[in-house]
């Protein structure tokens, strides 16, 4: 592999313009930099970040290939700026066991734009009946469990996968919905669903699901970590149960940073989703708690499905949303622009926390002489429309459609290899 120059970039939009150097994989200088035969990118100023990581990606093979691949939903992550991703486990089949797992890690490697990373299912089949062998699961490097899309409601059955992924140190992401509190629910219980006439999603079975596995996790002295946070109450709880020393992290999705249940007005299903879009009071506090640190990340909830799954009447439309291409964008839009976050804020929710959270040695790295060469360079200045179209996803429900957004994705590099410059895939 050619060595490689970034020219005039500015790692965590601090400086003034420099050039980064990058061979064999690593950053080997920073500053003003000149190797013949080099390939090179121009920069133009554009913000250095370390490679974002997203723990929360529903990547649908096996099963559902016709609304995304691994190959696809690699592209699409690769475009967003991504160098790693977590695969959440409601395939069919279901990853619950090593061969599942295993398939999915080594497509991944196969298709080697972003490193993907199999999350197993905490239960069999995802039914919260029975624990999956995670134990073998582990061993075969899986380092997130989920039953996502599903809660783990049982307490006994989640009290025994913590205190199982406290030994095999790993960590379990509870899809946090209490399900005979949500029995026939279409939208986030308000006004909003009342006038409407969908039945509610109500705030309480987020909430009860989180403290209860506060405790758990805290009794336990196992990690906890909360997918999709989406009410201002669960970040009280999180708040309350950080103080109490309790180790658990949150992630929030970039749509329940900027849309509401106001949207919903329009019956269109691309705009329902699990846990469904809040109110605007709900959206403020989850900017503020992510500001703050008490909402550790942002996690995008990918959610592919195929038109004849989502473009059908309200209640018969599968939840979930595109996020890949346009999380970046959507965190300018709601945390940069507003002043919460800077770049270094950026880079922490976007990569390093998230790298943390699931322990990869090798993501969410600083930017110097040494580190691996897992970055995203981002102009901020440049806006876009959304076309959800033109994604490398196979599946097209993006909420944000026509929407005009801030800040693109000038080139993405795994491991010093560029995947993703100027908008276009580099396989
Ligand atoms: N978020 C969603 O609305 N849907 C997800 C499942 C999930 O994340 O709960 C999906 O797999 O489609
Ligand atoms: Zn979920
Ligand atoms: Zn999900």
């Amino acid at each position: 592999m050619k060595p490689l120059i970034l020219k005039g970039v500015r790692p965590y939009g601090e400086g003034e313009p420099v050039d980064v150097l990058i061979r064999d994989g690593v950053i080997a200088a920073i500053g003003d930099v000149t190797e013949e035969d080099a390939e090179t990118v121009d920069g133009n100023g554009a913000v250095l970040l370390p490679g974002f990581v997203d723990l929360h990606t529903h990547l649908r093979e096996p099963g559902r290939e016709d609304t995304e691949t691994i190959a696809t939903g690699s592209a699409a992550a690769a475009l967003g700026g991504y160098t790693a991703v977590f695969a959440m486990a409601n395939t069919n089949p279901v990853a619950d066991n090593e061969v599942v797992v295993q398939h999915v890690a080594r497509r991944g490697r196969e298709v080697g734009l972003v490193d993907v990373h199999p999350v197993g299912a905490v239960t069999v089949g995802l039914e919260g009946v029975k624990l999956a062998e995670l134990g073998t699961m582990a061993k075969a490097g899986v380092r997130v469990f989920s039953d996502d899309g599903h809660c783990v409601h049982d307490p006994l059955i989640m009290r025994r996968a913590l205190e199982y992924s406290k030994a095999l140190d790993v960590v379990v992401a509870q899809h946090a919905e209490e399900p005979r509190l949500t029995v026939g629910a279409q939208a986030h219980e308000g006004e909003q669903a009342s006038r409407l006439g969908l039945q509610g999603w109500p705030a309480a079975a987020e909430e009860s699901i989180v403290a209860r596995d506060c405790l758990l996790a805290l009794h336990a002295g196992a990690r906890l970590h909360v997918c999709h946070v989406s009410t201002t109450g669960t970040a009280d709880v999180l708040k309350w149960a950080k103080a109490r020393g309790t180790q658990v992290s949150a992630e929030v999705t970039p749509h329940h940073l900027l849309l509401t249940d106001e949207r919903l007005a329009t019956y269109d299903p691309v705009n329902k989703v699990n846990p469904p879009l809040r109110t605007a009071g709900d959206a403020a506090e989850l900017r503020e708690a992510l500001a703050e640190g008490v909402i550790d990340c942002v996690a995008t909830d990918h959610a592919p499905h195929a038109v004849q799954d989502k473009d059908t009447e309200w209640s018969a439309a599968r939840p979930g949303m595109l996020g890949l291409q346009t999380a970046l964008s959507i965190v300018v839009e709601t945390m940069v622009r507003t002043g919460l976050l800077d770049w270094r804020g950026v880079a922490r929710v976007m990569s390093e926390r998230p790298a943390e959270i699931a322990g990869l040695p090798d993501q969410g790295r600083p930017i110097e002489v040494g580190e691996p060469a897992n970055l995203t360079l981002v102009d901020p200045d440049t806006t876009w429309t959304v076309r959800g179209a033109e994604f490398a996803s196979i599946a097209a429900n993006t909420p944000f459609e026509g929407m005009e957004l801030p800040g693109t994705v000038v080139a993405t590099l795994l491991r010093g290899r560029v995947t993703a410059v100027g908008g276009r895939i580099r396989s």
